[in-house]
């Protein structure tokens, strides 16, 4: 993921963490935010128009996510934004993975029109409902997850503890060990059930595991270095909730 030089101390006013303006270049938070927007309008408003509308729908929910990366980071921990909490710069797996997923649904659908629509069979409107419904979920709990950590959340993994990290065990932490990996590993899924998209469905699945398997295994190391015996009873107490992940 991106550089941690990004993720120094807050700048604080009043008593409060402030934006650091030299990491939040007004322009391109602008011309981010102005993109982004572009895409879900251009995306909502051509829905009448097209017939692969689970294309558009996906394209919004990319927007929408990489928005709300940065709009909750620069809302609940200010202290920490800068121009990579878009998170659209998140590393060369991720990029490609989108790009994989577009090729496929591109071909597909020229090759077998029918099989893409979502409601040519019965199968395919459940797919297409159920990946929507864990788009919208995996959103609201990627969401909340980053609004209940506040400033103890961090796009990057922490490695040394800093003043105003405090472990967080309540809300939506209480219910999941990690929420916002688990709301994003949903979300991910859902796109590609949405787009019916059989061979990225299961490379989204297998990368992703894998990826937040060894992600959490090396995050809790730091955090039981951070908050000891707390940590540990959280842990034993508070699911992943991801499959096969404990
Ligand atoms: C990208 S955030 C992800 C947080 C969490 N893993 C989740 O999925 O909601 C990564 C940072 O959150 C911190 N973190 C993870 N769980 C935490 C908790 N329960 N309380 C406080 N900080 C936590 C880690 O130390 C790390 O620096």
């Amino acid at each position: 993921m991106s550089d941690s030089s990004k993720e120094d101390i807050p700048i604080i006013i009043n008593g409060k963490p402030y934006p650091d303006i030299v990491k939040n270049p007004l322009n391109e938070i602008a011309l981010t935010s102005y993109i982004l927007g572009a895409l879900f309008g251009i995306s909502l408003g051509l829905i009448p128009f097209v017939s692969f509308r689970a294309f558009n729908l996906y394209l919004m929910a990319l927007s929408t996510f990489h928005f709300l990366e940065f709009y909750i980071t620069a809302k609940y921990n200010r202290g920490k934004v800068h121009s990579e909490s878009f998170l659209i710069n998140n590393g060369v797996e991720y990029i490609s993975a989108h790009l994989v997923a577009i090729c496929e649904c591109s071909i597909e659908r020229v090759f077998f029109n029918s099989a893409k629509r979502s409601d040519s069979s019965f199968i395919n409107s459940i797919i297409f409902i159920v990946g929507l419904c864990l788009v919208i979920i995996g959103q609201v709990i990627r969401s909340l997850a980053m609004y209940t950590a506040g400033q103890s959340f961090s796009h990057i993994v922490k490695t040394s503890k800093i003043e105003d990290h405090d472990l967080v065990t309540d809300g939506i932490y209480s219910f999941f060990r990690h929420p916002s990996y688990f709301g994003f590993f949903w979300w991910a899924i859902g796109t590609q059930m949405m787009l019916l998209n059989p061979i990225s469905f299961v490379l989204f699945s297998f990368v992703l595991w894998r990826f937040f398997s060894k992600r959490i295994n090396y995050e809790e190391k730091y955090l039981v270095e951070f908050f000891g015996k707390k940590y540990l009873d959280y842990k034993k107490t508070v699911p992943v909730r991801i499959p096969f992940i404990n």
